[in-house]
């Protein structure tokens, strides 16, 4: 019989249908060396977190990203480095792709791809799947965060590590979802500076979980999770200010035994020195990795991975269309330039031999 139509879909104005991931999968897949790399790589990023590898993990890249023609060319700089270094760094891309806003704009490429308000999302996911796969056949492990729950279906066999940001790091529904999610996830600390809420997230996520969820085909199911347990906290400062200092990370580190989390938060946590730990600055945010460089090498324990915000031109600039935009330039948070990142990754190489050296 027909469904009440004047009770549904009174604030909807049209629904497109998108194809189910698995078309996206068959349309772009993962070579077998890209999957190997993804199993490798997230395996070298849990034995990191959870104290078994005593090099650092660096999460570095745009704070969004909006052109795949310049997050390639970032890619094969940072691919490069990251050979390099890879004897003292796990290097591993920030590929974000979804933005979650303080309250509206540009939510990112898979919402909007040409960043002109038209949100070809069926566009818009198969360019993340494109950027992913270029990045990954550079060599380069990508990390990103989860923000939409449908999403991980479309692109989650190319991530090592996600994230869920500090603006959802107490919802059930990312709780959930991480507790399925085939990488580490690190919950970020709220934007008002609670520890407690990622704290309490990493606990929950370690459980199994049943929720409602999509599958390849695109069907409705009922997910039923094993739980997961590489979930860790990462510090972002907040809206009073920064918490990468040694005092937070200690006091992190308690909040965290005390909501009983497991795995990688009985060892140690990343501290992302962006966001409100630079007040979005980037010159203050490379001043804030060198001094957590500093603190590593003198033995600081604790830190197992730091996040940065970089790419191939410094600060950031307003979403636009490609043409209107200055090329390889942030449009969300301002980020590192990339000879001061590179720069930056040396100092953060050097500080684990020094760590070594102790
Ligand atoms: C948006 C996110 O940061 P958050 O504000 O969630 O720490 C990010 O760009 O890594
Ligand atoms: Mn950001």
């Amino acid at each position: 019989q027909a469904v009440f139509p004047e009770t549904v879909d009174v604030n909807i104005r049209q629904l497109d249908p998108i194809p189910a991931p698995r078309a996206f999968l068959k349309e772009q897949p993962l070579t077998d060396e890209m999957s190997n790399l993804v199993l490798h790589s997230r395996q070298e990023i849990r034995d990191v977190l959870n104290g078994r590898d005593d090099r650092l993990l660096v999460i570095v890249g745009p704070c969004s990203i909006h052109d795949p023609k310049a997050a390639h060319e970032y890619a094969e700089k940072l691919a490069a480095v990251k050979r390099e270094l890879e004897d003292r760094l796990v290097i591993v891309m920030r590929v974000y792709f979804e933005k979650p806003r303080t309250t509206i704009g540009w939510k990112g490429l898979i919402n909007d791809p040409d960043l002109d308000g038209r949100f070809n999302i069926r566009k818009g996911m198969w360019l993340a799947r494109k950027v992913l796969t270029d990045v990954l056949s550079l060599g380069l492990p990508a990390a990103t965060e989860w923000l939409d729950p449908i999403t991980p279906q479309y692109i989650c066999d190319a991530i090592s590590w996600g994230a869920i940001g500090a603006r959802n790091t107490e919802s059930q529904v990312h709780r959930e979802l991480a507790s399925g999610l085939s990488m580490p996830v690190g919950f970020k600390n709220s934007t008002d500076g609670s520890i407690k809420a990622a704290a309490d997230s990493c606990y929950t996520a370690g459980f199994e979980h049943h929720f409602l969820s999509i599958n390849l085909d695109g069907r409705v199911i009922s997910a039923e999770t094993k739980g997961n347990p590489d979930c860790h906290l990462v510090l972002r400062g907040s809206s009073s200010g920064p918490n990468y200092d040694a005092e937070s990370v200690r006091n992190a580190l308690e909040a965290l035994k005390a909501s009983k989390a497991s795995g990688p938060s009985q060892y140690g946590l990343v501290i992302d020195a962006a966001h409100g730990n630079c007040g979005k600055n980037e010159v203050r945010e490379a001043e804030v990795i060198e001094e957590i460089a500093a603190r590593l090498a003198q033995g600081e324990q604790g830190i197992t991975g730091v996040m940065m915000e970089s790419f191939l031109v410094g600060g950031h600039q307003k979403p636009a269309p490609l043409d209107q935009l200055v090329y390889g330039q942030s449009v969300t948070d301002a980020c590192v330039p990339w000879d001061r990142t590179n720069e930056l990754l040396h100092t953060l190489a050097d500080a684990v031999t020094a760590r070594r050296a102790l």
